[in-house]
């Protein structure tokens, strides 16, 4: 079995300290494909891992009419497909026994009030009283209206000793007076402490080992600032499309606010942020909350031309494949001005990043998946080798991939072996699956069991995200509402995005990394 301890040796004092507890997990929006395609499988994995609680039910609150056997076989089909540990069929008989179906209409008060007594028999199966936690996994219309009910059947309150917890799912507003409101619903409704803002790049393995690496090692700490960092780019390139439907969802969103405004946010946030002062979910994301509250604002049409690119894909090739552009996909408006790139120049107006920008990109339809964050140190001075072939290569370049091939490499010039001086890039390289023998876990097992145990530190906490949104909204507001709005650049389909955004680091003498 791996313990929560081992697997966060950084955290080892805290994961003892605040254990996963035996609950009632609710997910609202069960028949769906979150639920099927990775909720689900990562119960199960946790389950397989010896890490699921003992006692922990789960009961998926849907529409449609089924059976709890129905149910579990939908969940089956596709947990066999998408398991991180496989399927064992021995080990999803118990599992499936755990799982239940709740059958109403999100609108519907009397299903709120049917399944609190469902739950109130559960407890008294586990003898008493229970936690319960609530993942509201639906689409965010719904966000307002299952908060409310849930209050209105008393699901919002626990029993003396006990926790009723909500987790949210993305998007968390679509702008920052919709994050607002929203916000205010959910604290109406639980306490800010019972509330789990989710963002899944929190739960990656390599997002939560940027923190271990900087503060953990005392060779980067002191080189992390504008002293010795000439730059920074976070990349988040996707060779998907708009599959499975996704145009609809994505038409109405686009880049900036699908990921920019959160998962890349968050990393940009753990890259820049100050040591906290202790590992509690408060003392982590009161750091964080600075960098993103000083990052400058792109508040008008101008600098949202100078320091931000948007493009759409043209047909291409992906993958050995021609594909169709985005204003041909499925479910997008065919005149659409919703970009499926972005790249822009953050910076950070504190004393350790001034003068340092964070360049930020994230694409579909380029030519491979890969997540990586590269920290660009400056070059020596140009005195001793200068002359010598190969001296022109840069400075040292540490990346760390966030996914696929989870790790970290570290880029230095060497004298190439021989009996001439010349110089050559070599890298040092980490790769988690050789040096921890075994793959890192899902996200959302991470996220899950977090949760349950009360740790809010890899959630958004308010504050993170209406500071995200104040960012975000100018951005689009130059985009969408401007007479002179910044013009939309088409990349080809499998190519790293368009030329401007290839210009928007030449400004500064840069290039984006090659991935
Ligand atoms: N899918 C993914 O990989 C990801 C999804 N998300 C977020 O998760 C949320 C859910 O996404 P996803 O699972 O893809 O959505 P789906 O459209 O696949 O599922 C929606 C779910 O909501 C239920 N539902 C819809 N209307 C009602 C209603 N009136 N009453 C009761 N149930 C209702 C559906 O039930 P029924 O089938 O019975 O109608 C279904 O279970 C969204 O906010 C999305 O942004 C975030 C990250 C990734
Ligand atoms: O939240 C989202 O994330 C996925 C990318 O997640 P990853 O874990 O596969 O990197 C993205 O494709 C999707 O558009 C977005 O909504």
């Amino acid at each position: 079995m791996v313990s929560a301890a081992m697997s966060n040796p950084f955290r080892e004092d805290l994961v003892s300290r605040s254990r996963a507890e035996a609950c009632s997990v609710v997910i609202f929006g069960a028949t769906g494909d979150l639920t099927h395609r990775k909720l689900v499988p990562a119960l199960y994995n946790l389950a397989v891992d010896g890490e699921l609680p003992p006692g922990v039910k789960i009961i998926g609150f849907a529409r449609r009419d089924k059976s709890d056997a129905v149910f579990r076989e939908g969940l089956a089909e596709l947990n066999r497909e998408v398991s991180r540990n496989g399927h064992d069929e021995a080990i999803w008989a118990d599992f499936e026994q755990t799982v239940h179906y709740h059958q109403s209409e999100f609108t519907d008060l009397d299903g709120y009030k049917r399944l609190a007594e469902r739950l109130d028999e559960i407890d008294r199966d586990r003898g008493g009283k229970g936690n319960r936690l609530f993942y509201i996994a639906s689409a965010p219309e719904f966000f307002d209206e299952i908060l409310e009910n849930l209050k209105a059947a008393g699901l919002n309150q626990a029993a003396d000793g006990c926790w009723a917890r909500v987790i949210v799912e993305k998007p968390f507003g679509t702008d920052l007076p919709s994050a607002q409101h929203l916000n205010q619903v959910v604290n109406h409704t639980f306490e800010e402490k019972d509330t789990y803002r989710i963002d899944h790049y929190l739960g990656k393995e390599t997002a939560q080992n940027i923190m271990v690496l900087r503060f953990a090692n005392s060779i980067f700490e002191p080189l992390w600032n504008n002293q010795h960092i000439d730059q920074i780019q976070i990349t988040c390139a996707e060779h998907l499309g708009m599959e499975g439907g996704r145009g609809g969802y994505y038409d109405k969103a686009g880049a900036l606010r699908d990921m920019i405004q959160n998962h890349l946010l968050q990393l940009l946030s753990l890259v820049a942020m100050e040591p906290p002062t202790d590992l509690s979910a408060d003392g982590v994301r009161d750091e964080k909350v600075k960098v993103l509250r000083s990052m400058r604002q792109w508040d008008t049409p101008e600098l949202v031309n100078e320091n931000v690119v948007r493009g759409q894909y043209a047909a291409g090739h992906v993958d050995g494949k021609s594909v169709v552009g985005y204003r041909e996909e499925d479910r997008v408006d065919p005149e659409s001005m919703t970009e499926a790139y972005v790249a822009l120049r953050v910076m950070i107006d504190t004393w350790r990043w001034s003068g340092v920008p964070f360049y930020v990109r994230m694409g579909k339809r380029l030519p491979k998946k890969a997540t990586e964050i590269s920290i660009h140190f400056k070059s020596p001075p140009n005195v001793l080798f200068n002359a010598i072939p190969g001296a022109a290569t840069g400075g040292n370049v540490l990346v760390i991939r966030i996914q696929p091939d989870e790790g970290i490499s570290l880029r230095m010039v060497s004298k190439l072996p021989g009996a001439s001086l010349r110089l050559e890039p070599v890298k040092m390289d980490f790769h988690y699956s050789t040096s921890f023998g075994k793959g890192s876990p899902e996200a959302y097992e991470r996220l899950l069991l977090d949760a349950m145990a009360g740790d809010a530190t890899l959630f958004a906490r308010r504050d993170e995200v209406e500071e995200a949104w104040k960012f975000i909204d100018h951005i689009e507001r130059a985009w969408h509402e401007s007479s002179n709005a910044p013009e939309m650049a088409e990349y080809t389909a499998g190519s790293w995005g368009p030329k401007a955004a290839d210009e928007l680091l030449e400004k500064s003498g840069h290039t984006w990394r090659r991935l």
